[in-house]
Formats: C-alpha cells, structure tokens, sequence
C-alpha cells in the first residue's frame, strides 16, 4: 500500500472512532439539565456541517441570528461552536467572565507546528500567554500610543504627499496606504522607515503571511480536529515536514527583523522589550519567542490597520455620488476649525468631534474582522438559562454585533458618523477589536492612526470613483473578501485635491524623507524612563 493510502485508510479508522466517542463521553454535570442554545436543526453525526458556510461565515452568522438570537449554538461533528451576535452577550461572556473565555482554539498545524506555539493571537490563555501580554502592555498603552504620535504625524504627511505626486489621479490607493500602516509600525518596532509597498522586508513578510494563511485555513488538515492524529509518525503525518518547513521562514523573518531593531542606532519597541527580558532574572524567554511576540504584533497591526483605511476609502467612494452628506459635513468642519493654510494635527482632535465619529463608524460599518476572533472555553457553564459545554468555541460576530438595530439605529447598513453624536446620554459601544482579555492591545495605536489619517485624507481630497469611458462611475463591491481579516476587493479612486491650497501646503510639509526620524523615535524612549 502506497504511504498516502496507508494515511488515509489510517484517519478514517481514526476519524470514525474519534467521531463516535465524542458523542458517546458527555458525562452529566451541574448544567446539563439545561438546554443548548438554539440554533439550526442538526443532522446526526454531522451536526450543522452540511450547513456550515463556505464564505463569508458572518453573513450566515447574521442571518441565523435574525431566527435564533443573541446566542446560537452550531454542531460541528462534534465540536460546540457558539455564536454571539450582540454587544450585550459578547461582553456579558468574554469580558465579564474572561477568566473562563479567554482561550482560544487549539490550531495542531498553523499554531503548535509551524509556529512552535508562539503566535500572539492563538496562544492559549495560560502563564506563558500572560507573561507575552505583560510584555506587550506597556508598549502598546495610551500613553505609549501618545507618545508615537510624532510618528503617525510624520507618516500620514508622506500619505498625502504620496497620493498628491502619483503620476495619475485615478489609483488604487493599496500600496500608498499600506506603506503608511507599514512604515509606523516597523519604525517604531524596528526602526526600520519604509519607503515604497515594495520594501524586501515588507514583501518577505506578505510571502511567509501568505504561506501561513494555507496552513490555518480551517478543515484542511484533519489533525486539526482531530490532534490524536499527530501521533502518527511523520511518513503518516505530511503535515509535519510542511510546518517544520514553513517554521524556519517565520523564525528567519521574525528573528531577522528583531537583529535589525537592536542593532539599530535609535529607540524601538524591539529595544524596549529586550530590555523587560533582560530584567526577568527568573524567566528564560528565547530569543525567538521574543521575535515572534515582536513579530506576530507587527502583523496583527499591519493587515487591519491598513484595509480598515481601505474600506475608508471606499466607503468615500460609495458615498460621494449619492445623497449623502457626511462627506461635506466633515470638510465644512474642517473648514472652519483648520482652514486652507496648514494641516489638521492631533491637537485638534478635541475640536473635531465629527472626524472621531468617523472614525467610530468606520469600525463599525466594516469591522476588520467581521466575525471576530474566536475565543475558546475550557469549562462547561451557563448563559440566560442555556448550557455552554467545555471546550466550545465561541465566536463574536463582529457583522451581527455591529449591526444591532436596537443599538445603532434602522438603518445600520448607511455610513451615518451621526449616530455617534446625537446621543451623548446614550454612549454607544465602540466596536471591532475584540473583547476582554483578548481585546487587541493595539486599539489605542490604531485609533490615532485612524484619526489622523481620516482628518488630513477629506482635508486635501475629494475621494471619487472611477470613471469609465462614457463619464460613469464605474460600480464599487462593497461585501469584500473572506478571511480573518476582511478586505475591500481591489477597486480604483480618484484623489482630486479640494484645491491650490492643498498643493501648497502638501509640497511644503508632505516631503518627510529628510526628517531625522531617529531623533523622533529617541524622543519617545523618555516616556519608558
Ligand atoms: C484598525 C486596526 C485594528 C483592528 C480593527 C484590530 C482588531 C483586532 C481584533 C478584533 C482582535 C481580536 C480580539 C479578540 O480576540 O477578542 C485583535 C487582536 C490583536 N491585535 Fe489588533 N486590531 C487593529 C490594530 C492593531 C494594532 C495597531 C496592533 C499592534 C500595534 C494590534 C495588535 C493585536 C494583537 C497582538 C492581538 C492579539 C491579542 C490576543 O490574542 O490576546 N492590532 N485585533
């Protein structure tokens, strides 16, 4: 028998009995008199597999909610899949009982192969885990993300420059903003500037990304259902050289990017967080664990920042020629509070409440990850009267969540910045990074790169679709692409500046390639002293 039909023979006699006995070891416990959550009419032995959607899970996550409500529970083949659709659940189990769902489901392939354990995001909610957030915490808090606003000013200058000296006005603005996200997170981390979207660290980092999405792609590898399976000997088990392989392009990259920043001559995160390492006397941390830590944040930061800024620039796109008006309420008040001589600054937030309220809608309107992060429980517990059951994972639909009618108003799937401002009595719950324990430690970053960028974007630019040959905007697909994080399906703008003045003021500020940003980043080291 060929190896790969022994492998095959060999999980399906696995596959059956693990199927079996997972229906036949539920014991009795102090809730299981009370009822699953509902949720779709299951098959025997598959559950709702048969159902389980293709894409797009959100969508269908939506719909269902829409018959079954706040909480809905999926059967798997086996695995307790629960699904949370409103803001009230989300933080009622994953942040008011974060100790108990704060873990995250087991990957055998992309996590606990082909990262050796170490991916920020997948870690399991244990000591190691914890020792990783501490690391992170002051790195990433408001006063350190204070403190890095130089940088998010200096980047966001570039940006504007950039869209203003493009050959045409017509582009699609990937690669500009990309290097916008790009550069302030390897500055900062590595003191590394990035230059253009084809910067080697930039692209060596898209290709190992994109070798690890294949590996976590969900039902591609049996043992990921199934970590019994990870006993077989390697011959049985392909996975194995797969990850072993994909392991040594994560660490060269990871590795490779912390030599960078400790070597450098100014301040960075890597410096800063070697420095915590080294003053742990009772913890050994190698140094790959630290690149990773390092590594891992880099990415999380990269990829939502930058298409949250890309649905920004379609959600301009597929408002300017409708009826909507927030566009100019935001250039009339930027009008008024900035003017045509300079720049909106960070200083004038406090002044600017409606770009704020942009901001929030944006996150709202289009999460990054539209069904969230999936959180993971150990312990079996219980909710408004139904049963969790241990090792369930529990999914925050960030597309249901957002779309409350009963907290956001009717008519949820409108750019309406509004909704923020007209009940301040109201305060309405911020959306899109994630709950309790798990909550991404970067919102504060990310908020004021937003910010910022959104400010100086309708300051300079009326952002318009494309035209085609008879004159016509050319139709945007505002529904995206499927994955962890959502992204606006490749599509093209024109950048016509408001006018003269947005040149003058551009050309004079928007050329930063001479500014000492060493010196910027040793700055912010005195906010570490
Ligand atoms: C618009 C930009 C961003 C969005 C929408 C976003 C969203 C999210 C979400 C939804 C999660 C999962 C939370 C959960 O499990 O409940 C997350 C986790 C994470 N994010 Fe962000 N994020 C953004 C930017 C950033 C930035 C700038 C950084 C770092 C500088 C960052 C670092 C991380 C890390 C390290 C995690 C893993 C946390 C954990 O598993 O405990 N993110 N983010």
């Amino acid at each position: 028998m060929a190896s790969s039909e022994l492998y095959v023979a060999a999980a399906v006699v696995l596959l059956s009995i693990l199927v079996l006995t997972r229906f036949v070891s539920s014991k009795k416990s102090k809730f299981s008199s009370l009822p699953l959550p509902p949720g779709p009419p299951t098959l025997p032995i598959l559950g709702n597999v048969h159902q389980a959607p293709k894409t797009h899970p959100w969508l269908q996550f939506h719909a269902w909610s829409k018959t079954y409500g706040p909480i809905i529970h999926l059967n798997m083949a086996g695995q307790h899949v629960i699904v949370l659709t409103t803001s009230k659940a989300a933080h009622d189990l994953l942040a008011k009982q974060g100790a108990t769902f704060s873990d995250r489901p087991h990957f055998v392939v992309a996590h606990e192969l082909a990262l050796q354990g170490m991916h920020m995001l997948l870690r399991p909610y244990d000591q190691r885990f914890k020792l990783h957030q501490k690391l992170q915490t002051p790195v990433l808090s408001e006063k350190a993300a204070k403190a890095y606003l130089p940088i998010q000013d200096l980047e966001s200058k570039q940006l504007l420059f950039d869209l203003l000296t493009t050959s045409t006005t017509t582009i699609n603005p990937h690669d500009q903003i990309e290097r916008m996200t790009a550069s302030l997170i390897y500055t900062l981390f590595y003191s590394h500037r990035v230059r253009t979207a084809r910067d080697p660290i930039l692209l060596q980092a898209h290709s190992v990304n994109h070798e690890f999405d294949q590996l976590a792609q969900v039902g591609r590898y049996l043992v990921d259902s199934f970590p019994i399976l990870n006993n077989l000997p390697p011959f049985l088990a392909p996975w194995k050289a797969e990850a072993a392989s994909h392991w040594k392009k994560q660490r060269a990259l990871h590795v490779g990017n912390l030599e960078l920043g400790i070597e450098s001559k100014s301040w960075n995160v890597s410096k800063q967080m070697q420095q915590a390492v080294n003053s742990m006397t009772d913890i050994d941390v190698p140094v790959e664990e630290l690149a990773l830590n390092i590594g891992i944040m880099a990415d999380a930061a990269l990829d939502a920042s930058t298409e949250t800024l890309m649905w920004f620039i379609l959600a301009c796109v597929t408002s300017s020629h409708g009826h909507h008006s927030w566009i100019s309420t935001a250039q009339q008040h930027l009008d008024t509070v900035i003017g045509r001589a300079r720049l909106p600054t960070f200083s004038d937030r406090p002044s600017l409440p409606y770009i704020t309220a942009i901001v929030e809608e944006l996150l709202r309107w289009r999460p990054a990850g539209a069904a969230g992060v999936p959180h993971f429980t150990k312990v079996e517990t219980s909710y408004e009267g139904y049963r969790i059951p241990a090792n369930s994972v529990v999914i925050p639909n960030h597309w249901s969540i957002t779309r409350e009618e009963a907290v956001f108003g009717v008519d949820v799937e409108s750019f309406l910045p509004e909704r923020w401002l007209e009940s301040p009595e109201k305060e309405l719950p911020t959306v899109g990074f994630g709950y309790g324990r798990r909550v991404c430690p970067g919102r504060h970053v990310a908020r004021n790169s937003l910010w910022i960028a959104v400010a100086r974007l309708l300051w300079a630019f009326d952002i318009k679709p494309e035209l085609n040959k008879l004159g016509e905007p050319v139709e945007v697909d505002t529904k995206g692409t499927d994955g962890l994080v959502t992204k606006p399906l490749p599509f093209k703008a024109r950048f016509v500046p408001r006018g003269d003045w947005v040149r003058d003021v551009v050309m004079r500020e928007g050329d930063t390639w001479d500014v000492d940003y060493h010196e910027v980043l040793d700055q912010i080291a005195t906010v570490f002293r």
